[in-house]
Formats: C-alpha cells, sequence, structure tokens
C-alpha cells in the first residue's frame, strides 16, 4: 500500500500535498521528497508539501521540502495549493462538496510564522503573508551592515554588476530590475545568485521589467528549486522591493511566466497580500 498525495499547482508551480494530520512530523524524508518531486524517475513536482496538525491553536502546520530535499521557512503558492487541499479533504470527510464550504479561511503555522488563506467562493485564494523583513540580519545577508536595509545595492555576479533590493518573506530573495526579463539566461546567472557568498541561506532571486507602475513582468531563479513557473513568496518580495525603489504602486498585478499574481503591500497594517490561484490536478498513491 503506497503513500496517497495529491498534486496541485498555483500557476505551474507545482507541489505534491500529503495529508500528514494524524502526525506531527513529515511522512517523508528530505531525501525521499527529491526521488517524489524527479520529473522522471518519480511523480514530479517543484516541492512536497506535508498538512500537519495545528499548534498553538492554529488550524494546521504547514511543512514544505524543496525538490532538492532543502526545507524553506514558507510557500506563497503552495500556502494557496495547501488551503485548497485542507477544503478538499474537509469536504471528503463531511461528504460534501468543496464549494459548499466556501468562502473558507486558515490559520496555518509556518516556519515564517502564522499565514492566513482564504479560499473565496470565485475558488481565487487570497493570503495575509504578513510583514517583509527588510534588514540585512533578516534576510539574511552580508551585503550590507546586520541592521541596514539593502535598497539597490551594487553586488557583482559573474562579472557584471547588478543593482540588487533583499526582502524577506519569511524565506531570502533578491530582487533586480532590468530591461528586458526575457533576455536573462536564467539557467547560467540563476545558480551564481543562489550561492553567492553574500547569502548565507543561500536566497531566491527575481528579475523584473517594470512594465507599468501598477504592473511587472517577472522570472524568477528559486534556491532550492531552480527555475519555477511561479513564484508566490518572490512576487510579494518583488512588489515590496518596487516599492523601496518607487518604480511601482502599493498594489500590482506581477506577471510570472505561469500567470499574473495580484500583490498589495498594505500602507494600513504593512503586511503583504497576495491573490491568485490553486488547482488541482490528480490524486494517487506513491510507492518509491
Ligand atoms: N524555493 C523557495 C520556497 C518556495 C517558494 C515559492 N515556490 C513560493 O511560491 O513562494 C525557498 O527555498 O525559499
Amino acid at each position: 500500500m503506497g503513500i496517497e498525495f495529491t498534486k496541485y499547482h498555483g500557476l505551474g508551480n507545482d507541489f505534491i500535498l500529503i495529508d500528514n494530520r494524524t502526525s506531527t512530523e513529515p511522512c517523508l524524508t528530505p531525501e525521499q521528497a527529491v526521488k517524489w518531486c524527479d520529473r522522471h524517475f518519480g511523480i514530479g513536482a517543484d516541492g512536497v508539501i506535508f498538512a500537519l496538525p495545528d499548534q498553538d491553536g492554529h488550524d494546521y502546520t504547514m511543512r514544505i521540502f524543496n525538490s532538492d530535499g532543502s526545507e524553506p521557512e514558507m510557500c506563497g503558492n503552495g500556502i494557496r495549493c495547501l488551503a485548497k487541499f485542507l477544503v478538499d479533504l474537509e469536504a471528503a470527510d463531511a461528504n460534501v462538496s468543496s464549494e459548499s464550504l466556501l468562502p473558507r479561511s486558515y490559520k496555518i503555522h509556518t516556519l515564517a510564522g502564522v499565514m492566513v488563506p482564504k479560499i473565496e467562493a470565485s475558488g481565487q485564494v487570497t493570503v495575509d503573508m504578513g510583514q517583509p523583513h527588510l534588514l540585512a540580519a533578516e534576510i539574511p545577508t552580508t551585503l550590507a551592515v546586520a541592521d541596514q536595509k539593502v535598497i539597490a545595492q551594487p553586488l557583482e555576479v559573474a562579472g557584471q554588476t547588478w543593482d540588487v533590493t533583499c526582502v524577506s518573506m519569511g524565506n531570502p530573495h533578491c530582487i533586480t530590475f532590468v530591461e528586458d526579463v526575457a533576455a536573462i539566461a536564467l539557467e547560467t546567472i540563476g545558480p551564481k545568485f543562489e550561492h553567492h557568498a553574500v547569502f548565507p541561506q543561500r536566497t531566491n532571486t527575481e528579475f523584473i521589467e517594470v512594465v507599468r507602475r501598477d504592473y511587472l513582468k517577472m522570472r524568477v531563479w528559486e534556491r532550492g528549486a531552480g527555475i519555477t513557473l511561479a513564484c508566490g513568496t518572490g512576487a510579494c518580495a518583488v512588489l515590496v522591493a518596487g516599492v523601496l525603489n518607487d518604480i511601482c504602486d502599493r498594489r500590482a498585478t506581477i506577471e510570472l511566466p505561469g500567470g499574473p499574481l495580484e500583490i498589495e503591500w498594505s500602507e494600513l497594517d504593512q503586511r503583504v497580500y497576495m491573490t491568485g490561484p490553486a488547482e488541482m490536478v490528480f490524486a494517487g498513491q506513491s510507492s518509491i
């Protein structure tokens, strides 16, 4: 009898979701997660997400392993998929339709703090992603003094100097603004940013083309996953970086290769809100 799983994606950033509600530890090791994420010898995904029981009075706990087996603090597209997975599980347990339970919010404990995804009746998911962290020590990066922000700082990567802005959404992001995002050789430059010495915990890297102050185009090289079609925490970090550099509004559409995300950095509570889809693809049992 294999382990049951369900595949979901958020704008093509795809995840294997596992109902882990009866144990407080993930049922797979990071090494097994690498095998499950392999797109030829396994199921294929950018990561594995575990729905664990609640902690400290929250509804559930989310843990995630990237496709390289590393464990990030948070995943924006992933938590939208987790919310959809949870409402599907609860509907199956109650023998009702998922739609009948909408709208539905969850308080999810993550390594980046408590996140609150809300599935609207439309199926779109809005997530309160909390406040961004901007000090060098919080990213973390050694590119600036620990209690300083990193905004438009020069960073040499692969013999070229890039102006970078760093933002943490619980996980690290290095953002740079370019003229033509399609011209970036992501597979070459991405790993050089990810493993750069100024990022002691590696980094996700986002390359951004500003089309309008409320419309940005983004491509991403993710820590622990490489090129993905979308990155939710990355889109949030990009919006914050755009505001800090005064090149975008506090509410904008971030266009990713997999589709658009609506991001707002609220002036009122300084929290970042992300809205986007989460789709179920298939369910199965794995014997690897
Ligand atoms: N690779 C990321 C985690 C997944 C983030 C991304 N898929 C998202 O939607 O936020 C990291 O190691 O920080």
